[in-house]
């Protein structure tokens, strides 16, 4: 049987993901959230005129022309209100961000006054009226939309909302992936092997793909090859209200490969089990009660590119994230043979000419073990099923992992 399409698999993964629900959290926290609710404006900005420099706020008619003088009445800074009222030829001390006194229109710059006698200031220069005033919802009004619902929060989209009087947003839920490693012969980093042992990998490189779509990391860290502790593990992300269970290793058709039976032993009714990618053939998907499970091939490129290609656009989408795989078109640096029944992902040096194209060049060793590579790799070529050889300088789409 032909073995399920990349695109077939990852249609059937987002099939029916809807948005998880959001939550109301303080401001400070919001950084990088996805807004659930639109925002509008809870207050004007600025609520009244003020003046936009340091100055003296009087009336446009009377600083018409250079040598006009004004007696001073008084003083205004950001954060009072001058009790008084403006009349001819009287002007008032301002700073920055005060309220513009009653029966001023216009604020002139104190670089262009001189004061001849202490009380008098006189003008260097003529002042149009209404210069140096920011006028009262120059910024927005209470009640206007501001931030659309969706939106990733940055520093800005914060920094109005605060403005706009809010002190907590509502926001998508962090979907919450739980990730367990498989195999007896694995060792957390730090660790000294043994005879047969290794160090395990897989789990930093997929819990950073995930946190790259927002999504909050359960590291459940590495279960032997038995099915009484892979379960115990499975139970835990369960409780934990996982939205996602990723395995990673024991994918395969080998007597250790046990996390399909076990995952199908703890409830997960599987979707698939096999496509046609190279790396990472014995993918399977499945779903356990609400809980999406991932079970990644322990092949430590085949684990990355498969966090690339399904975890990220599923997580996202959970997240309600925006998210786009970035594919550009490259051209070829090799010849590169005519491909197999399995949609390859061939890493590749990336290299960008003068005129702005790039070039795309495979590495010479493409084993699925080789994390080097795929570390210095700027991007992946992507070779659908059964596609004709390449010649050196044909196009070819590219895959740049985020
Ligand atoms: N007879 C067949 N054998 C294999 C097939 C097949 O179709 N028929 N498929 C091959 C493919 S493709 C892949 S990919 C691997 C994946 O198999 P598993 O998911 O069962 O992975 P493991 O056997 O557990 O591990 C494979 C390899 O990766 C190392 N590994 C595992 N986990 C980690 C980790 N967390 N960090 C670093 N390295 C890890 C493990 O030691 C093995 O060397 O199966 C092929 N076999
Ligand atoms: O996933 Mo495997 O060889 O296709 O690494």
């Amino acid at each position: 049987m032909a073995l399920l399409a990349v695109e077939v698999a990852l249609q059937r993964i987002l099939e029916d993901v809807l948005p998880l629900g959001a939550e109301t959290i303080p401001l400070d926290q919001a950084y990088d959230r996805v807004l659930a609710e639109p925002v509008s404006a809870l207050r004007t900005q600025p609520p009244f005129d003020g003046s936009a420099m340091d100055g003296y706020a009087t009336r446009g008619v009377d600083c018409a022309v250079a040598g006009a003088r004004l007696s001073l009445i008084g003083e205004v800074a950001a954060g009072s209100v001058f009790s008084g009222s403006i009349g001819e030829h009287e002007c008032v001390r301002i700073f920055t961000g005060a309220p513009l006194p009653s029966g001023a229109d216009t604020v002139v710059i104190q670089e262009n006054v001189k004061i001849p006698t202490p009380g008098v200031i006189e003008l260097l220069e003529p002042t149009a009226t209404g210069q140096n005033i920011r006028l009262a919802g120059i910024d927005f009004r209470q009640g206007d939309p501001l931030i659309e619902k969706g939106c990733v929060l940055g520093p800005a989209a914060l920094s109005l909302a605060a403005s706009a009087n809010h002190a907590r947003l509502a926001v998508v839920r962090r979907p919450l992936v739980a990730i367990i490693s498989t195999g007896d012969e694995l060792l957390p980093p730090g660790s000294t092997p043994g005879p047969g042992q290794i160090i395990s990998s897989n789990t930093y490189g997929i819990a950073a793909c995930a946190r790259s779509v927002g999504a909050d990391v359960l590291d459940l860290g590495i279960a032997p090859d038995r099915k009484d502790a892979l379960s115990a593990r499975v139970k835990q992300a369960m409780e934990a209200g996982a939205d996602v269970l990723v395995t990673s290793g024991g994918a395969s058709v080998g007597d250790h490969d046990i996390v399909r039976e076990v995952l199908s032993t703890e409830g997960m009714i599987l979707d698939f089990w096999k496509i046609a990618i190279r790396p990472g053939k014995p993918l399977l998907f499945g779903k356990m009660g609400k809980t999406r499970c991932l079970g990644l091939p322990g092949n430590p490129v085949a684990s990355f590119i498969c966090s690339q290609v399904f975890l990220k656009p599923l997580l996202a989408r959970l997240g309600a994230r925006p998210f786009g795989q970035h594919i550009r078109n490259a051209i070829s640096g090799a010849d590169m043979p005519k491909n197999g029944p399995r949609q390859d992902y061939v890493r590749a040096q990336l290299e960008e000419r003068k005129d702005g194209q790039l070039i795309a060049t495979p590495f010479s060793m493409q084993d699925s073990s080789m994390l080097r590579i795929m570390a210095n790799a700027g991007g992946l070529i992507v070779r659908p099923p059964f596609a004709p050889a390449l010649k050196m300088g044909d196009l070819c789409p590219v895959l740049i992992p985020g």
